[in-house]
């Protein structure tokens, strides 16, 4: 969909947010610090404020056993699984789709006491990217979800206040060969996953509130979407 109005804006949105999502928490910048581990889990956040608004910058990565990179930004962009692993969402609606790799979303999330509901409007976009080490290994996919304005759906009309997000999810497929030569199962595949996230909240919320908010949620979210990929993919044909 090259010819989309969007397309330029998503074209140097994914090249950015995958450049920033392929650096480690060494070394895009000081100040990340680890506020969340479980396994192989491990979780970093920035404290940053705008006009006095929380908007800390999340940085989240994750290796996970038995999927593939594909699979994860699959169950991820596709909107059919979003209410099976999405736990905050109350509402989401297509509201156009772009072409088969580019969806435009409206959703509202549930509200958060005592701070406002939110709803955000983004297209998200799914791409397979070459591995720029140009190792024989599987190649990389992304999703990026990026907020932006919609005509039929005016920020701050309603209940809800506007979310403006960024997120990408970066994911590497990691195929161990089997010694014998005999066929890849999915106990010789991984997955590293990356997920990055900044979310301003739009209206004001307690800072100590979304604080607690994002602590709890991310890790959730997190565990709970990679666990639910398994789960849909387990006894399946491995998907590249
Ligand atoms: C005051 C802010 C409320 C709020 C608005 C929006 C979001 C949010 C929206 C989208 C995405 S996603 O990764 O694009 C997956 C598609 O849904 C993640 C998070 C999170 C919160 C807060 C509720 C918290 C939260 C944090 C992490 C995951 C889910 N929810």
């Amino acid at each position: 969909a090259s010819s989309h109005p969007l397309w330029p804006d998503i074209e140097r949105k994914v090249a950015s947010q995958v450049s920033m999502a392929k650096l480690g928490v060494g070394e895009c910048g000081a100040g990340w610090q680890l506020f969340a581990e479980d396994g192989e889990m491990k979780m970093y956040r920035r404290e940053e404020e705008v006009d006095g608004l929380v908007v800390d910058p999340l940085k989240a990565v994750h290796v996970v056993k038995g999927i593939t990179g594909f699979e994860v930004c699959h169950h991820f962009f596709s909107p059919q699984y979003r209410y099976d692993w999405e736990t905050t969402l109350e509402h989401m609606v297509v509201v156009e789709t772009i072409s088969e790799d580019t969806i435009l979303f409206q959703q509202t999330h549930k509200r958060i006491w005592p701070a406002s509901q939110r709803d955000a409007v983004f297209w998200s976009h799914m791409r397979r990217l070459p591995d720029d080490q140009d190792r024989e290994g599987p190649d990389l996919w992304t999703v990026v979800n990026q907020s932006t304005e919609l005509p039929q759906y005016p920020a701050n009309t309603g209940k809800c206040v506007r979310v403006y997000l960024t997120v990408c999810l970066l994911c590497q497929t990691l195929v161990n060969p089997p010694k014998n030569g005999g066929p890849v199962t999915r106990d010789d595949i991984s997955c590293k996953i990356t997920y990055c996230s900044v979310v301003n909240p739009g209206g004001w919320a307690p800072a100590s509130v979304l604080r607690a908010v994002y602590k709890r949620e991310y890790p959730k979210f997190l565990k709970r979407f990679t666990a639910y990929v398994m789960s849909k993919t387990k006894d399946k044909p491995i998907r590249f």
